[in-house]
Protein backbone atom coordinates (compact mmCIF):
# COMPACT_ATOMS: atom_id res chain seq x y z
CA UNK A 1 0.00 0.00 0.00
CA UNK A 2 2.66 2.52 0.95
CA UNK A 3 4.24 1.48 -2.38
CA UNK A 4 1.49 1.86 -4.74
CA UNK A 5 1.39 5.43 -2.58
CA UNK A 6 4.85 6.47 -3.10
CA UNK A 7 4.93 5.64 -6.65
CA UNK A 8 1.52 7.48 -7.15
CA UNK A 9 2.84 10.48 -5.79
CA UNK A 10 6.13 10.28 -7.36
CA UNK A 11 3.94 9.88 -10.56
CA UNK A 12 1.82 12.98 -10.15
CA UNK A 13 4.32 15.23 -8.53
CA UNK A 14 7.48 14.83 -10.56
CA UNK A 15 8.21 15.01 -14.00
CA UNK A 16 9.26 12.49 -16.41
CA UNK A 17 12.76 12.66 -17.69
CA UNK A 18 14.19 10.46 -20.83
CA UNK A 19 18.05 10.86 -21.66
CA UNK A 20 18.43 11.27 -25.78
CA UNK A 21 21.55 10.77 -27.14
CA UNK A 22 22.44 12.70 -30.36
CA UNK A 23 24.86 10.65 -32.43
CA UNK A 24 25.74 10.80 -35.64
CA UNK A 25 29.08 11.61 -38.35
CA UNK A 26 31.15 14.58 -37.75
CA UNK A 27 29.38 17.75 -39.66
CA UNK A 28 26.11 16.14 -40.00
CA UNK A 29 24.33 18.81 -38.20
CA UNK A 30 24.07 17.10 -34.02
CA UNK A 31 25.11 20.57 -31.94
CA UNK A 32 23.14 22.53 -34.57
CA UNK A 33 20.01 20.47 -33.85
CA UNK A 34 20.38 20.91 -29.90
CA UNK A 35 20.77 24.45 -30.67
CA UNK A 36 17.66 25.07 -32.23
CA UNK A 37 15.84 22.80 -29.77
CA UNK A 38 17.16 25.06 -26.94
CA UNK A 39 15.45 28.13 -29.17
CA UNK A 40 12.39 26.20 -29.75
CA UNK A 41 11.44 24.68 -26.15
CA UNK A 42 11.48 26.07 -22.78
CA UNK A 43 14.87 25.06 -20.39
CA UNK A 44 14.10 22.50 -17.47
CA UNK A 45 15.54 25.20 -15.39
CA UNK A 46 13.06 28.03 -16.29
CA UNK A 47 10.08 28.83 -14.12
CA UNK A 48 6.69 26.91 -14.03
CA UNK A 49 3.37 28.88 -15.66
CA UNK A 50 6.11 31.17 -16.46
CA UNK A 51 5.02 32.45 -19.99
CA UNK A 52 7.96 32.31 -22.53
CA UNK A 53 9.33 34.88 -23.77
CA UNK A 54 8.55 36.68 -27.53
CA UNK A 55 11.70 36.58 -29.54
CA UNK A 56 12.39 39.29 -31.52
CA UNK A 57 14.70 39.14 -34.92
CA UNK A 58 17.27 40.55 -33.46
CA UNK A 59 17.68 39.12 -30.00
CA UNK A 60 21.29 37.33 -28.88
CA UNK A 61 20.64 34.68 -26.72
CA UNK A 62 21.91 33.14 -23.37
CA UNK A 63 23.30 29.73 -22.21
CA UNK A 64 20.03 28.44 -22.42
CA UNK A 65 18.64 30.22 -25.30
CA UNK A 66 14.99 32.66 -25.13
CA UNK A 67 12.12 31.00 -24.84
CA UNK A 68 9.75 31.02 -27.87
CA UNK A 69 6.26 32.39 -27.90
CA UNK A 70 3.87 29.49 -29.16
CA UNK A 71 2.01 32.36 -31.03
CA UNK A 72 3.76 32.75 -34.14
CA UNK A 73 2.74 34.84 -36.51
CA UNK A 74 2.89 34.66 -40.34
CA UNK A 75 4.55 37.46 -42.23
CA UNK A 76 3.10 38.71 -45.54
CA UNK A 77 5.16 36.40 -47.83
CA UNK A 78 3.81 33.40 -45.46
CA UNK A 79 7.04 32.55 -43.46
CA UNK A 80 6.68 31.44 -39.99
CA UNK A 81 7.99 34.29 -37.58
CA UNK A 82 9.06 31.80 -35.10
CA UNK A 83 10.75 30.23 -37.98
CA UNK A 84 12.46 33.18 -39.39
CA UNK A 85 13.74 34.26 -35.99
CA UNK A 86 15.37 31.01 -34.39
CA UNK A 87 16.72 30.03 -37.70
CA UNK A 88 18.45 33.67 -37.97
CA UNK A 89 19.75 33.56 -34.51
CA UNK A 90 21.26 29.70 -35.29
CA UNK A 91 22.90 31.71 -38.24
CA UNK A 92 24.41 33.82 -36.56
CA UNK A 93 26.02 31.64 -34.18
CA UNK A 94 29.61 29.84 -34.57
CA UNK A 95 29.42 26.67 -33.93
CA UNK A 96 32.37 24.61 -33.80
CA UNK A 97 33.05 21.25 -33.41
CA UNK A 98 32.23 19.16 -30.56
CA UNK A 99 35.35 17.40 -28.41
CA UNK A 100 34.12 16.71 -25.34
CA UNK A 101 29.71 16.70 -24.79
CA UNK A 102 27.21 19.42 -24.52
CA UNK A 103 23.89 18.65 -22.62
CA UNK A 104 21.04 20.62 -22.19
CA UNK A 105 17.49 19.84 -20.41
CA UNK A 106 14.20 21.34 -21.83
CA UNK A 107 10.54 21.07 -21.14
CA UNK A 108 8.70 19.32 -23.82
CA UNK A 109 5.47 20.33 -24.86
CA UNK A 110 2.98 19.55 -27.57
CA UNK A 111 3.21 21.63 -30.75
CA UNK A 112 -0.52 21.02 -31.26
CA UNK A 113 -2.43 21.00 -28.09
CA UNK A 114 -5.41 19.14 -29.91
CA UNK A 115 -2.72 15.98 -30.75
CA UNK A 116 -4.64 13.23 -29.34
CA UNK A 117 -0.91 12.53 -27.37
CA UNK A 118 -1.03 16.09 -26.05
CA UNK A 119 -1.98 14.81 -22.56
CA UNK A 120 0.81 12.00 -22.61
CA UNK A 121 3.17 14.50 -23.50
CA UNK A 122 2.94 16.52 -20.42
CA UNK A 123 4.88 16.99 -17.61
CA UNK A 124 8.08 15.48 -19.54
CA UNK A 125 11.59 16.76 -19.45
CA UNK A 126 14.20 15.54 -22.35
CA UNK A 127 17.68 15.53 -21.33
CA UNK A 128 20.36 15.64 -24.42
CA UNK A 129 23.29 14.51 -24.36
CA UNK A 130 25.29 15.63 -28.02
CA UNK A 131 28.39 13.59 -28.55
CA UNK A 132 31.28 14.68 -30.80
CA UNK A 133 31.06 12.32 -34.21
CA UNK A 134 34.57 12.76 -35.35
CA UNK A 135 36.23 8.80 -36.02
CA UNK A 136 38.11 9.40 -32.75
CA UNK A 137 35.40 10.35 -30.55
CA UNK A 138 32.86 7.54 -31.51
CA UNK A 139 34.67 4.94 -29.20
CA UNK A 140 33.23 6.99 -26.35
CA UNK A 141 29.79 6.84 -27.49
CA UNK A 142 28.87 3.51 -26.09
CA UNK A 143 29.82 4.71 -22.52
CA UNK A 144 26.04 6.01 -22.39
CA UNK A 145 24.57 3.29 -23.99
CA UNK A 146 23.03 2.53 -20.70
CA UNK A 147 21.74 5.13 -19.40
CA UNK A 148 20.02 6.61 -22.53
CA UNK A 149 16.30 6.36 -23.53
CA UNK A 150 16.66 7.26 -27.35
CA UNK A 151 18.96 7.90 -30.02
CA UNK A 152 18.95 10.46 -32.52
CA UNK A 153 21.35 9.60 -35.45
CA UNK A 154 21.44 12.67 -37.75
CA UNK A 155 22.82 12.06 -41.37
CA UNK A 156 24.27 14.44 -43.70
CA UNK A 157 22.42 14.02 -46.51
CA UNK A 158 24.18 15.65 -48.65
CA UNK A 159 27.05 14.09 -48.24
CA UNK A 160 26.84 10.69 -50.42
CA UNK A 161 30.29 9.59 -50.31
CA UNK A 162 29.77 8.71 -46.26
CA UNK A 163 26.34 7.50 -46.35
CA UNK A 164 28.77 4.06 -46.14
CA UNK A 165 30.25 5.01 -43.33
CA UNK A 166 26.91 6.28 -41.53
CA UNK A 167 25.90 2.48 -42.28
CA UNK A 168 28.36 0.80 -40.73
CA UNK A 169 28.13 3.81 -37.96
CA UNK A 170 24.63 2.63 -37.33
CA UNK A 171 25.06 -1.03 -36.96
CA UNK A 172 27.86 -0.68 -34.60
CA UNK A 173 25.77 0.88 -32.13
CA UNK A 174 22.82 -1.16 -33.08
CA UNK A 175 24.49 -4.07 -32.26
CA UNK A 176 27.41 -2.76 -29.37
CA UNK A 177 27.64 -4.82 -26.44
CA UNK A 178 26.16 -2.70 -23.55
CA UNK A 179 22.71 -3.67 -24.76
CA UNK A 180 22.58 -6.67 -23.63
CA UNK A 181 23.49 -5.38 -20.34
CA UNK A 182 22.06 -2.46 -20.67
CA UNK A 183 18.12 -3.44 -19.16
CA UNK A 184 17.03 -2.75 -15.73
CA UNK A 185 15.64 -6.12 -14.82
CA UNK A 186 16.52 -9.91 -15.60
CA UNK A 187 13.84 -9.85 -18.52
CA UNK A 188 14.65 -6.81 -20.65
CA UNK A 189 18.22 -7.83 -20.61
CA UNK A 190 17.13 -11.26 -22.39
CA UNK A 191 14.53 -9.49 -24.61
CA UNK A 192 17.22 -6.64 -25.61
CA UNK A 193 19.14 -9.98 -27.23
CA UNK A 194 22.16 -7.70 -28.06
CA UNK A 195 20.45 -5.14 -30.17
CA UNK A 196 19.90 -1.56 -29.68
CA UNK A 197 16.63 -1.70 -27.36
CA UNK A 198 15.89 2.06 -27.19
CA UNK A 199 13.85 4.19 -30.03
CA UNK A 200 16.57 4.69 -32.81
CA UNK A 201 15.58 8.40 -34.64
CA UNK A 202 17.11 8.80 -37.63
CA UNK A 203 16.98 12.28 -39.48
CA UNK A 204 18.29 12.82 -42.93
CA UNK A 205 19.54 16.39 -42.41
CA UNK A 206 20.53 19.73 -44.81
CA UNK A 207 17.34 18.47 -46.85
CA UNK A 208 17.34 22.71 -47.54
CA UNK A 209 20.39 22.58 -49.53
CA UNK A 210 19.51 21.28 -53.17
CA UNK A 211 22.38 18.85 -53.38
CA UNK A 212 20.84 16.95 -50.47
CA UNK A 213 19.41 13.32 -51.31
CA UNK A 214 15.90 13.15 -50.93
CA UNK A 215 14.10 10.32 -48.39
CA UNK A 216 13.28 7.88 -51.22
CA UNK A 217 16.56 7.63 -52.67
CA UNK A 218 18.29 7.63 -49.54
CA UNK A 219 15.43 4.49 -48.69
CA UNK A 220 16.71 2.55 -51.94
CA UNK A 221 19.92 3.44 -51.47
CA UNK A 222 22.44 1.87 -48.83
CA UNK A 223 20.04 2.53 -46.01
CA UNK A 224 17.94 -0.26 -46.90
CA UNK A 225 19.82 -2.58 -45.55
CA UNK A 226 19.46 -1.09 -42.48
CA UNK A 227 15.94 -1.42 -42.56
CA UNK A 228 16.11 -4.93 -42.25
CA UNK A 229 19.27 -5.38 -40.23
CA UNK A 230 17.21 -3.09 -38.09
CA UNK A 231 14.02 -5.05 -38.87
CA UNK A 232 12.76 -5.60 -34.81
CA UNK A 233 13.91 -2.32 -33.67
CA UNK A 234 12.10 0.67 -32.99
CA UNK A 235 13.41 3.55 -35.79
CA UNK A 236 12.78 5.96 -38.36
CA UNK A 237 14.28 8.03 -40.90
CA UNK A 238 12.98 11.06 -41.20
CA UNK A 239 13.78 13.99 -43.79
CA UNK A 240 14.17 17.63 -41.88
CA UNK A 241 16.71 20.48 -42.26
CA UNK A 242 17.77 21.21 -38.28
CA UNK A 243 18.92 24.81 -39.40
CA UNK A 244 15.87 26.03 -41.07
CA UNK A 245 13.49 24.06 -38.90
CA UNK A 246 12.19 21.93 -40.85
CA UNK A 247 10.45 18.58 -39.82
CA UNK A 248 12.33 19.09 -36.03
CA UNK A 249 8.73 19.05 -34.00
CA UNK A 250 7.48 16.27 -35.94
CA UNK A 251 9.99 14.07 -35.57
CA UNK A 252 10.60 15.04 -31.89
CA UNK A 253 6.73 14.05 -31.08
CA UNK A 254 7.44 10.86 -32.83
CA UNK A 255 10.39 10.04 -30.66
CA UNK A 256 8.59 11.10 -27.42
CA UNK A 257 5.35 9.09 -28.48
CA UNK A 258 7.65 5.78 -28.41
CA UNK A 259 10.02 6.72 -25.25
CA UNK A 260 6.49 6.71 -23.93
CA UNK A 261 5.50 3.26 -25.48
CA UNK A 262 9.12 2.01 -24.57
CA UNK A 263 8.58 3.14 -20.89
CA UNK A 264 8.01 -0.62 -19.10
CA UNK A 265 11.37 -1.69 -20.98
CA UNK A 266 13.86 1.77 -20.09
CA UNK A 267 12.06 3.03 -17.03
CA UNK A 268 12.13 7.79 -17.07
CA UNK A 269 14.04 8.98 -14.20
CA UNK A 270 11.48 10.99 -12.32
CA UNK A 271 12.73 14.87 -11.54
N1 LIG B 1 22.27 24.06 -44.87
C1 LIG B 1 22.31 23.42 -43.71
N2 LIG B 1 23.44 23.38 -42.98
C2 LIG B 1 23.43 22.72 -41.81
C3 LIG B 1 22.25 22.07 -41.32
N3 LIG B 1 22.57 21.51 -40.12
C4 LIG B 1 23.86 21.79 -39.87
N4 LIG B 1 24.39 22.51 -40.89
C5 LIG B 1 25.77 23.01 -41.00
O1 LIG B 1 26.66 21.89 -40.95
C6 LIG B 1 27.85 22.23 -40.26
C7 LIG B 1 28.15 21.26 -39.15
O2 LIG B 1 27.13 21.39 -38.16
P1 LIG B 1 27.37 20.92 -36.65
O3 LIG B 1 26.07 21.09 -35.94
O4 LIG B 1 28.56 21.55 -36.07
O5 LIG B 1 27.70 19.37 -36.87
P2 LIG B 1 28.04 18.26 -35.77
O6 LIG B 1 27.36 17.01 -36.20
O7 LIG B 1 27.73 18.74 -34.40
O8 LIG B 1 29.62 18.09 -35.95
P3 LIG B 1 30.71 17.55 -34.89
O9 LIG B 1 30.68 18.45 -33.70
O10 LIG B 1 32.02 17.63 -35.64
O11 LIG B 1 30.39 16.13 -34.53
C8 LIG B 1 27.66 23.68 -39.78
O12 LIG B 1 28.29 24.53 -40.72
C9 LIG B 1 26.15 23.88 -39.81
O13 LIG B 1 25.76 25.21 -40.04
C10 LIG B 1 21.06 22.15 -42.11
O14 LIG B 1 19.98 21.64 -41.76
N5 LIG B 1 21.15 22.83 -43.29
Amino acid sequence: MFHLASSLYTQYSKREQYNILILGLDNAGKTTFLEHIKLLYPSSTAATGSAPEPLKKSSTSNNNGPALTSNSTTTANGESEELRSTTSILKSKRILPTVGQNTTTVKFEASDKHNPLATQFRNINLKFWDLGGQKSLRNMWSRYFTQCHGIIFVIDSTDAARFQECYETLIEIAHDDSWVIGGDDEESKISSNGTVNVPVLMLANKQDLPQAVDLVSLKTGVFIKLVSELEATDSKLIPVSVLENQGLKESLEWLVARLIYNKGNKRPEYK
